[in-house]
Parts: structure tokens; C-alpha cells; sequence
């Protein structure tokens, strides 16, 4: 099976790398081809990370430790948008890494404007190897306690009547110990201009100490520390989510050595055509295709179908794989970084980094919500003391607590997390979902467009019909057949060339071999012209009658794909062959039924055949004869009635594909180019995952909704209290971390699913 041509794929880099139509007639039913299954034509940057690449530009990619949160996103986008050189920003505020797409800025003044508003940049220089996670910067717990110590001692003492003295000291310390850093942030925040989460905490504690409510302050800044720290650990373990996909391959894997001798190695020093043994019951350590021995493989943690799949020589094993029963050896194929599961989770890591509509709205909403609310504190504060005999005390802690009310934290934090946790939990069933719109739209699926050969059906069909048509000798017929149909990769083909190998047919020499698109084949044996494809080719070739036609038909109509050899003298005979449905397929479309959506099959194969086989897995439209361009043709007319998604595994359904809403690749374990450029690459066969996508991606817009009510009720509710004077600071914070962990968890919950 697939076979990773790594020689192919390290040499070949800039000749674009296509098949010669004589060795292979299409990039049919790639899965079954030996090739090398990067995509050559793509730049290199793209084909293995986060940034997508702009056209002509140069980037810069900066890990940045105290960036992770949208205000941050705001504050870099502020102190970098009028430098020059610039073009575009990328945040992925998940994985903390900016993207800078520029043209001969200076990457100099880029990184010190960074550092200036204290987000030191940490250039990455090798997307590749650098371990991506791992970056949290460190949370001082034990100082924090400390001073939510004081904190609750400078209230108590407060309480307690104690010697004012005494009490402001104990909150001062607090204070300094638990807010240093959100008053440093206020600091660059509003020296910037910028009016961020920190710099209104730094108000508002500022200000109920000027007004004297000294342990409400430390209190407050001491929460409301408490709160940041435990969203970021929310937020990493959203994020550790996917990474710890990644520690379930080996560090280790036992690898031949030129004497002869077996010797453990660390994973990430194994070359590529190492030969590698595993044993009953051990993790695959790296991509690979076996040499020797068998074994049954659960490939559940890439593909999420934890049933045992047997493998032989030939065959291809994936790191992190989980080998069954028997011991094997396996010759590596790709290096430990560039793995299908590092893949993967390289893939799901940048995502993150594309943002989902609601986390859109959610910005733009933050950015109006805070300076308008802090405008309003503002009035609050002064208006009625200075106009309406107001009470400078009572006026001035309103206004305060508006600004405690001010901060969007859960509002900005639900979303992310909860479209990351998505992302994970997809990637758990062996979904590969390649950005949080996705998740998001599929909800709104209207209709599916399905490939019939190796998306329905397992595209392994076999010859069930041979009719001599014509007066040649039918040994003789199949011999030529099978010349020709032996130098294809197409199922049809296949089938024939695995009937004849199977009755022993010898077969001739071809030459001058070609594929023709939608039709069948042509080569040439002994001076002679043969051709072998379907009904259209036979039109085309202008030998049709009405006595094939009805043959045709009647063996269409048993759901059969019939073809055709034509040689000098016209038809010769009919071959027939059937692909089996698979079960899972017809389980897909039910449910899929189930949730409302109109499935529609597109197939090159014939009309008869592909209505057949519609109603064999209850697919309410069929439609047959169609050329790749058709298949895309087709997407666009049902794209304009809704949102479409179309899943195929083939190269000629790449185009309709693109042009989906959403484009699912099925198959995608063992082609580099579906988990590239599918929206959602399946990692299995199995329809199924669809209709899981579905449910998935409706759970989370559930969450989503949730989460944002949630967090603009509350919001509401002490906007109301606190003009009704029953609302204090400290409630305000509470409340506002309270919705902030509130809304983690929420988010977090789809982890459990
Ligand atoms: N290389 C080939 N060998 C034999 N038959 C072929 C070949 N190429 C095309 N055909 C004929 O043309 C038809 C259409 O081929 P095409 O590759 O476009 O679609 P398909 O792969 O059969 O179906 P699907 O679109 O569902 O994947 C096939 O059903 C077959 O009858
Ligand atoms: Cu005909």
C-alpha cells in the first residue's frame, strides 16, 4: 500500500512531480498507488505548518510567552500596524505564536516594538523540529497564596477594628505581591493607548485605595490574579489536549544496526530506511512499511476506530499505532517529526490559529464594550458628585465597580477554548479538522455531495460478467484485455487484470499506453489500436448499435460498471464489474437522514449503475457520467442553496472538493495531500465520521451560545446592581471570574465527549 517514496520527496523538490499518463492512467484511488504523496507543486513552508503563506512574502514566526489573550492581540496589533514592510499579522494566540508576513521590514525594529510593550519575541527558526507547546510562563502560586494571605488579613483586621496603619500596610503588600504584573501590563496597555483588561484592574484598584478601601483593593487585585493564572491553565490544558496526542508514540524503537546487531535508539535519531522491530503489544515508534512479519495494528489513536486492522508485508504502520499480536519489522519512512500523527497535530496546532465567525464577534464586540463601559464609569464617577450634589463616595465606588464590570475576560476566553476543545476531541475520533470555521459550520450542512467508487463503496470492485461480442476468440480477447487494463491503476481496470491473473491469462506487449479521462484506456499490441472504456467511449468512438446498448443496460441495471474492448474490427466484448457497498456507508446516510441533510451521489461511473447503488445505501439523488469539472459544476449549483460539503478520496474529486464549503477527505491516513488540503480530512473509510462531525460541530456551537449568554447575562445583571447601589467590587470580581471559569469548563466539557 501506499508507499512513501521518501527519495522522491527529498530530491524532486522543485520539478513538479506527475505520474507519466503511460505508467499510471490517472491519480485515481490514490491510496492504491505507489507514489510519493507530497504535493510538489505547493511551497515548501506550506505543506507542513501553521502560516499560510501570502503570495511573495517573506515571515518572520515569533513565539511570544506572555501573549495569550486577545487584548494582547490587540495591543500588537496597535504598536506594529503602521510599521512599515508589514503586511499582514497572524495571531494564534493558542500556541502564543505571531506570524509576521512582511517585505523587507526590519525584523530589528519588528522584535524591539515587541519587547517595547513587553512581549519579547522568540524567533522560530525550524517549524519542523521545535517542540511547539510547552510554554506557559511559569504562575508564582506560592507568592499568590501569600498574598491572598495578607489580603484576607488586612480585611480581617479591618473588620476586626484594628489600627488603620496596619490595615493599609498589609493591603499595600498584598497588593504588590499579587498585581506587580497586571499593573505592568495596565502600564504598556495604556501607555499604547490601550485599554485592556489589566489597565482597567489597575484603576480600579488604584482607586479604592485613593478612596480608601484598602482591603477591598487587595482583594480584588488578588483575585482577580488568581483568576488569570487559572484561565491559563484552563487554556493550556485545552491546549495539551492535542499535544498529548504526540506522547503516545515511543521515545524509544529498537533498530537494526549495520552489524547486524538490534539496539534501542531514540526515536528522534532514527534515519529514513532504518529497519525497525516491534513487538507484541508495543506502541509503533515512527511511519513505516513493513519488511517482515504480521501482526493486527490498532490504529485508534490516528484513526479513532479502535478495531484491529491486520497488516503484512508491504503494508504501512503509522507511529503511535498500537501493535496487537504478532511481531514484525518495518522500514521507516518518514523522519519522527514528520510522522502522520505530528502531522496531524501540526495541522489541528494552526487551526487554532484561524478564527471561528463567533470568536470573531466576540472580538469586535470586546473592542466596544470596554471603552464604552469604561466611558460610562467615567460619567458615573463625575457626573453626579459634580452636577447632581452626588456623594463623591458612593459615585466614585460605582464607577469603579463599572470598571471591574468593564473587563470582557469571559466573554473573550469562552471561545477559544471551547473551539479548541472541539478541535481535540475530533481529532480524538479521527477527524482532522482544519480550522475552528469548520467545526462551526457544519451545523449548517444542507447537503452532501458523495463519490461513489472508494467513498460508498470500498473501491475494490471485482469482474462479474465477460460477454464475447464479436467473432474474435474469446481466450484471445481476454489476453489483450488484460494487456491493457494491467497498466492501469483504476478500480475497473484492476478488477479485470486481477480475474484474468486469476484464470491464468498470459498477457501481451503494450505499447504507447494513454488514459482518457471519464472514457478507459488505449495502447497499442502488436501494430494494433486497442481500446477499453465505457458506453461514452464507445460513442465516441462512433461503434455503438443497439444490441450493445441493451447489454449495457441490462447489466447497468444490476448496479454493474460495464467496459468495453474495442479493437479494429469495433466492440469485442463487455466486462462487467461490481464494487460492494460498505455497511458503514449505508449507517452514515441514515443518520446523516437523521439530521436533515440531502445527500446527492456524483459519480463518473454511468447513470444505471450509480442510481443503483444510491438506493442500495437510501441516497435520495444520484448523478452519473460525470467528469471531474461536472463533479465541481455540480457543487457550485448545490452551493448556492446552502452550505455544501462534498467527501471524496480521489485526486479528480480535488477541484469539487475546493469548491465545497467544506470538503471532507476520506482515506486521509495514508495520503500527505489529504490531510493538507481537505477543510476535514477522515482518517479512515468510515462515512460515518460525518454525521459525528455533525453532532460535534452542533455541541459546540451549543457551547458557544451558552457561554457567550452566560457571560453578557451576568454582565447585565450587575450593570443593574450596581446602578441600584447593591452591587461591590468584590462581587463584581467574583462574578466576573466566576463567569470565566464557568465558561472554561463549559468549553472543556466537550473534552469528556
Ligand atoms: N482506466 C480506466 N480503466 C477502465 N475504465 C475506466 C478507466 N477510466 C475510466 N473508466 C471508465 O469510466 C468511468 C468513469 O471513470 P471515473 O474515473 O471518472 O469515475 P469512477 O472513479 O469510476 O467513479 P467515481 O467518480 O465514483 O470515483 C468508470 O466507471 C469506467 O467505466
Ligand atoms: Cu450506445
Amino acid at each position: 500500500m501506499n508507499q512513501h517514496n521518501s527519495s522522491c520527496c527529498s530530491k524532486q523538490k522543485s520539478t513538479p512531480h506527475h505520474h507519466t499518463s503511460n505508467e499510471h492512467d490517472d491519480h485515481h484511488h490514490q491510496k492504491e498507488q505507489q507514489h510519493c504523496a507530497c504535493s510538489h507543486d505547493q511551497p515548501i513552508l506550506s505543506s507542513n505548518n501553521a502560516p499560510i503563506p501570502v503570495s511573495n512574502d517573506t515571515q518572520a514566526v515569533y513565539r511570544i510567552g506572555n501573549m495569550d489573550c486577545p487584548t494582547e492581540e490587540a495591543l500588537i496589533r496597535k504598536k506594529l500596524a503602521n510599521m512599515a514592510g508589514i503586511i499582514k499579522l497572524e495571531f494564534n494566540l493558542m500556541q502564543r505564536i505571531l506570524t509576521v508576513h512582511h517585505n523587507q521590514a526590519s525584523l530589528k525594529d519588528i522584535e524591539a516594538a515587541l519587547t517595547a510593550i513587553d512581549m519579547a519575541p522568540e524567533p522560530i527558526l525550524n517549524f519542523d523540529t521545535e517542540k511547539t507547546a510547552d510554554f506557559t510562563p511559569k504562575i508564582k502560586w506560592k507568592q499568590l497564596a501569600f498574598a491572598g494571605v495578607l489580603a484576607l488579613a488586612a480585611e480581617i483586621t479591618h473588620f476586626m477594628a484594628g489600627p488603620d496603619y496596619l490595615v493599609l500596610i498589609l493591603a499595600i503588600v498584598a497588593i504588590l505581591l499579587g498585581g506587580l504584573g497586571t499593573y505592568k501590563k495596565g502600564w504598556i496597555a495604556l501607555k499604547n493607548f490601550n485599554l485592556n483588561m489589566n489597565a482597567l484592574m489597575s484603576f480600579a484598584v488604584t482607586g479604592a485605595l485613593l478612596i480608601g478601601q484598602w482591603p477591598e483593593a487587595a482583594m480584588v487585585m488578588v483575585l482577580f490574579t488568581l483568576a488569570e493564572a487559572i484561565e491559563a491553565k484552563s487554556m493550556d490544558r485545552a491546549r495539551n489536549a492535542i499535544k498529548n496526542l504526540l506522547s503516545l508514540t515511543p521515545e524509544q524503537a529498537t533498530v537494526l544496526q549495520s552489524d547486524g546487531l538490534w539496539l534501542e535508539m531514540e526515536v528522534k535519531n532514527v534515519a529514513i530506511d532504518s529497519v525497525v522491530r516491534v513487538k507484541p503489544g508495543e506502541r509503533i515508534a515512527l511511519d513505516g512499511e513493513i519488511v517482515s512479519g504480521q501482526s493486527t495494528i490498532n490504529q485508534a489513536p490516528i484513526t479513532g476506530e479502535s478495531l484491529p486492522i491486520e497488516k503484512e508485508i508491504g503494508d504501512s504502520v503509522f507511529a503511535g499505532t498500537i501493535n496487537e499480536s504478532g511481531s514484525f519489522e518495518y522500514k521507516v519512512t518518514a523522519l519522527a517529526t514528520q510522522s502522520t500523527l505530528s502531522r496531524i497535530i501540526k495541522a489541528v496546532e494552526s487551526a487554532q490559529g484561524t478564527k471561528a465567525q463567533a470568536q470573531r464577534f466576540v472580538d469586535r464586540f470586546a473592542k466596544v464594550y470596554t471603552p464604552l463601559v469604561f466611558i460610562i464609569a467615567l460619567c458615573v464617577g463625575l457626573i453626579p458628585p459634580l452636577f447632581m450634589h452626588g456623594i463623591w463616595f458612593d459615585w466614585i465606588y460605582k464607577a469603579l465597580v463599572l470598571l471591574v464590570i468593564a473587563c470582557p475576560c469571559a466573554l473573550v476566553i469562552s471561545t477559544p477554548v471551547t473551539i479548541v476543545s472541539g478541535l481535540a476531541v475530533a481529532t480524538r475520533y479521527g477527524i482532522l479538522i482544519k480550522g475552528g470555521m469548520y467545526l462551526e459550520q457544519g451545523r449548517k450542512l444542507k447537503t452532501l455531495a458523495l463519490d461513489k467508487t472508494g467513498t460508498i463503496t470500498y473501491g475494490k470492485p471485482k469482474q462479474t460478467d465477460f460477454i464475447v461480442f464479436g467473432t474474435l476468440d474469446s481466450q484471445q480477447i481476454r489476453q489483450i484485455a488484460a494487456s491493457i487494463a494491467s497498466r492501469s491503476d483504476h478500480p475497473v481496470s484492476k478488477a479485470i487484470t486481477l480475474a484474468a491473473n486469476d484464470d491464468q491469462i498470459t498477457q501481451f506487449k503494450v505499447i504507447n499506453f494513454s488514459a482518457i479521462l471519464g472514457q478507459g484506456t488505449r495502447g497499442e499490441i502488436e501494430g494494433e489500436l486497442w481500446f477499453m472504456g465505457n458506453h461514452r467511449m464507445v460513442k465516441e468512438l462512433g461503434v455503438c448499435s443497439n444490441l450493445l446498448d441493451q447489454q449495457i443496460q441490462a447489466l447497468e441495471q444490476q448496479g454493474k460498471t460495464v467496459v468495453m474492448l474495442i479493437g479494429p474490427q469495433g466492440v469485442q466484448a463487455l466486462f462487467a464489474v461490481a464494487d460492494t457497498i460498505k455497511e458503514t456507508s449505508i449507517e452514515a446516510i441514515t443518520e446523516l437522514k437523521k439530521l436533515g441533510i440531502t445527500t446527492v451521489m456524483l459519480t463518473g461511473d454511468n447513470r444505471y449503475t450509480a442510481e443503483v447503488i444510491a438506493k442500495q445505501v437510501g441516497i435520495s439523488q444520484a448523478k452519473g457520467n460525470l467528469l471531474p469539472e461536472d463533479k465541481l459544476a455540480v457543487v457550485s449549483e448545490l452551493a448556492q442553496s446552502g452550505i455544501v460539503g462534498m467527501v471524496g478520496d480521489g485526486i479528480n474529486d480535488a477541484p469539487a472538493l475546493a469548491k465545497a464549503d467544506i470538503g471532507f477527505a476520506m482515506g486521509a491516513v495514508g495520503t500527505d495531500t489529504a490531510i493538507e488540503t481537505a477543510d476535514v480530512a477522515l482518517m479512515d473509510d468510515d462515512l460515518r465520521k460525518i454525521p459525528q462531525f455533525i453532532r460535534l460541530s452542533k455541541s459546540t456551537f451549543a457551547i458557544l451560545v451558552q457561554n457567550i449568554t452566560f457571560a453578557l447575562a451576568v454582565k447585565i445583571v450587575f450593570f443593574a446592581l450596581t446602578f441600584m447601589g447593591e452591587a461591590n467590587m468584590w462581587m463584581a470580581v467574583f462574578a466576573d471570574i466566576g463567569t470565566s471559569l464557568l465558561v472554561v469548563a463549559n468549553g472543556l466539557r466537550l473534552l469528556r465527549k
